[in-house]
């Protein structure tokens, strides 16, 4: 755990980059800095790795003050990547990333292994290991950069805007190599962004920091969405916090319904009298497997003799899998429905229930009353 005790960084010329910072940023983790420009967030990263060091207040790593470690044997401790990815120019991809290694006294052999090894690991074909850093893109030196950074197996990365000088199809991409490997290696790790959508995605815990080096709030993502401290949050965290919010809340709790889901061998003239009992105009024809075919509505009447297999049915759209999928998956199924109903499948794709937008609506009021008032505020 790193935690940072009452520190504030007052530089030379009187600026206040970090004010009185209390922060638990957990093991194994990632928790993300985020907040407008000149918040303090580079800053705050780098007075864990002593790059900066604090004015008062202590920085504890594992309940050691980070100011009683030499720099040297804290950052063997730290990785560390940056913006641009910082390559040496002038060294290949492997010696690049073996440059840890080699500062360690490894030796050559043993260092070049562990750089293939990593080459690999970050999603990079074994044929970049001889190129130098231009003869690769953007995102590719970025991923260099966080192979480096990982090649001494530090437990801890800091990571300064890692992602934001690539485009955003690539680094959607890096993101979620950056989250797979993230899972295999559960490292301590501190984000810094200014962007709150990559906060949300990457975060475990979210760290909200208003100019001036105040923290404005910490809390995991889900509670940040629910219940933003202050009016400054809100506004940061922009438009669709209540959309956004659902990705967070499993589909698990939605009550399915039966009644509507039909075979497709049901005859049509039954159909109203069927519409009538489930107390829905809208029935989903299914086939002899459960999979669904689609929607048949009552509503404009009913002719013909054949069956509901048989009749013009309208697309039964996206569906969502309750025990995987999020509320807002659900939704979305709900609202690209001609029925205004979501269709939840079991993992063959079989039909398990529909749920109403209605029944979202009361899923969500109800997991927003149990979750109480659990969010902090610093
Ligand atoms: N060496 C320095 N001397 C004086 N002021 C500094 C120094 N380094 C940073 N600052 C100031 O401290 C404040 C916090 O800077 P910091 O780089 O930590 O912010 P940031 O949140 O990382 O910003 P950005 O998102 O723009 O990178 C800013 O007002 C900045 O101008």
């Amino acid at each position: 755990m790193i935690i940072f005790d009452s520190v504030t960084k007052r530089f030379p010329d009187g600026t206040t980059a970090v004010d009185h910072l209390d922060l638990e940023i957990p093991t194994g983790k990632i928790t993300v800095l985020v907040g407008p420009s000149g918040c303090g967030k580079t800053t705050t990263l780098r007075m864990i790795n002593r790059m900066v060091e604090p004015t008062s207040g202590r920085v504890l790593l594992d309940g050691e003050d980070v100011r009683t470690v030499d720099p040297p044997t804290l950052r063997r401790r730290i990785g560390y990547v940056i913006q641009q990815a910082g390559l040496f120019p002038h060294r290949t991809i492997l010696d690049n990333i073996a440059t840890v290694p080699y500062l360690l006294g490894w030796n050559k052999k043993k260092a070049r292994a562990r750089a293939m090894e990593l080459l690999e690991r970050v999603g990079l074909p074994a044929s970049f290991a001889k190129r130098y850093p231009f003869q690769l893109s953007g995102g590719q030196q970025q991923r260099v950069g966080v192979a480096r950074a990982l090649a001494a197996d530090p437990p801890v990365m800091l990571m300064d805007e890692p992602f934001s000088a690539v485009d955003p199809v690539v680094r959607k991409s890096l993101q979620e190599e950056f989250l797979r490997l993230q899972a295999e290696l559960h490292k301590t790790i501190v984000f810094v962004t200014h962007d709150i959508d990559e906060a949300i995605k990457l975060g475990d815990m979210i760290a909200v920091m208003r100019v001036g080096g105040k923290l404005a709030q910490y809390d995991p993502p889900e509670v940040l969405l629910a219940r933003p401290a202050d009016a400054f949050v809100q506004d940061f965290l922009g438009a669709d916090r209540g959309i956004r919010r659902l990705s967070f809340l499993s589909a698990s709790a939605l009550p399915l319904h039966e009644a509507p889901v039909v075979p497709q061998g049901t005859a049509l003239r039954d159909a109203p009298a069927i519409a009538e009992r489930a107390g829905d105009p809208w029935l989903l024809v299914v086939d002899a497997e459960r999979r669904p075919l689609g929607w048949y509505s009552v509503k404009d009447g009913v002719t013909g003799d054949g069956t509901l297999g048989e009749a013009a049915l309208a697309p039964y759209g996206r569906t969502f899998r309750p025990g995987q999928d999020s509320l807002r998956v659900a939704l979305d199924s709900a609202v690209l429905s001609p029925s205004g109903h979501a269709v939840a499948v079991d993992d063959d794709g079989r039909v398990v229930g529909v749920a109403s937008q209605a029944d979202i609506t009361e899923a969500i009021q109800a997991l927003d009353s149990e979750s109480g008032r659990a969010g902090r505020q610093p």
